[in-house]
């Protein structure tokens, strides 16, 4: 068996007497789409948060392809190769899809000044093309972005976080917000963008058809703890899950 492309191991975040996150340990194997459900408030975006670098654990430990990478900044992660998208939307409004695209590569190359004040390319044009194409939003490329669907913006905002190539894809909601009819095709892009680009995703969604027809394996978390991981058969069929969460 391959070794695990993320490792988290016992940990925990706490806001003041608020135990977010008490002691979460799971393994994400290379090439797996790994879900994450739980009710309102069991810890799911602070465990995101904490693996993504924008909030420091009190206690635990993250390691990625077996180095640990424990309160390393969001960029520092992004240059070792893990991306995210946010449950809200981060498309610039006012800029095309594709310079979107584009922005999205040069925050990656890390430096603020190529960001703002870079030509439009700076060679990135044929990554960017690629994704238009396999979001199939070349129609939309040079519209700007604040003109598009929500739908069709959360596409462009998914497409963003593939720019820099990641080996770890952390998505937060994917599916809030989408008209239903659009759900089923961001499923099948994500699917597509797993065999194609071979990386690994960690899936936050309340979704639970998406979750259950996307993910590999699905952890649920219950007040800040791990209550089960498993295939989405087993966690259909765990009564543990059913009572706290999903018989709801
Ligand atoms: N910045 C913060 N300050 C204080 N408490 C917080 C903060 N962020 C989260 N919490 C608390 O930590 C707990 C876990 O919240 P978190 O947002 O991680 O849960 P979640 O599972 O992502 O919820 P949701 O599904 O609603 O997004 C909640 O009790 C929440 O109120």
């Amino acid at each position: 068996m391959s070794a695990p492309l993320l490792k988290v191991t016992g940990l925990k975040k706490a806001y003041g007497a608020i135990q977010a996150v008490g002691g979460v340990s799971f393994e994400v194997m290379p090439g797996e789409i790994f879900g994450v459900i739980g009710p309102n408030g069991s810890g799911k975006t602070t465990m995101f948060n904490s693996v993504l670098g924008q909030i420091t654990p009190n206690e635990g430990s993250i390691e990625l392809n077996g180095q640990n990478i424990t309160g390393l900044s969001p960029l520092e992660l992004n240059r070792r190769g893990v991306g995210r998208t946010f449950q809200t939307l981060q498309v610039f409004g006012k800029m095309s899809v594709r310079d979107n695209l584009l922005v999205a590569a040069q925050e990656h190359q890390g430096s603020m000044f190529s960001r703002m004040f870079a030509p439009g390319d700076s060679g990135l044009g044929a990554k960017a093309d690629a994704l238009i194409d396999q979001f199939r939003i070349r129609h939309v490329a040079h519209k700007k972005a604040g003109e598009l669907s929500y739908g069709q913006q959360k596409l462009v905002d998914i497409a963003m976080a593939f720019m820099s190539e990641p080996a770890l894809v952390l998505l937060d909601e994917p599916c809030a917000g989408v008209n239903p009819s659009l759900v089923g095709g961001i499923s099948t892009l994500l699917k597509e963008l797993n065999q194609s680009r071979s990386g690994s995703f960690i899936v936050i969604e309340h979704n639970m058809d998406f979750v259950m027809d996307l993910c590999h394996r699905i952890m649920v978390m219950v007040e800040g703890k791990v209550m089960a991981i498993g295939t989405p058969a087993e966690i259909r069929a765990n009564k543990q899950v059913l009572d706290a969460y999903l018989g709801n």
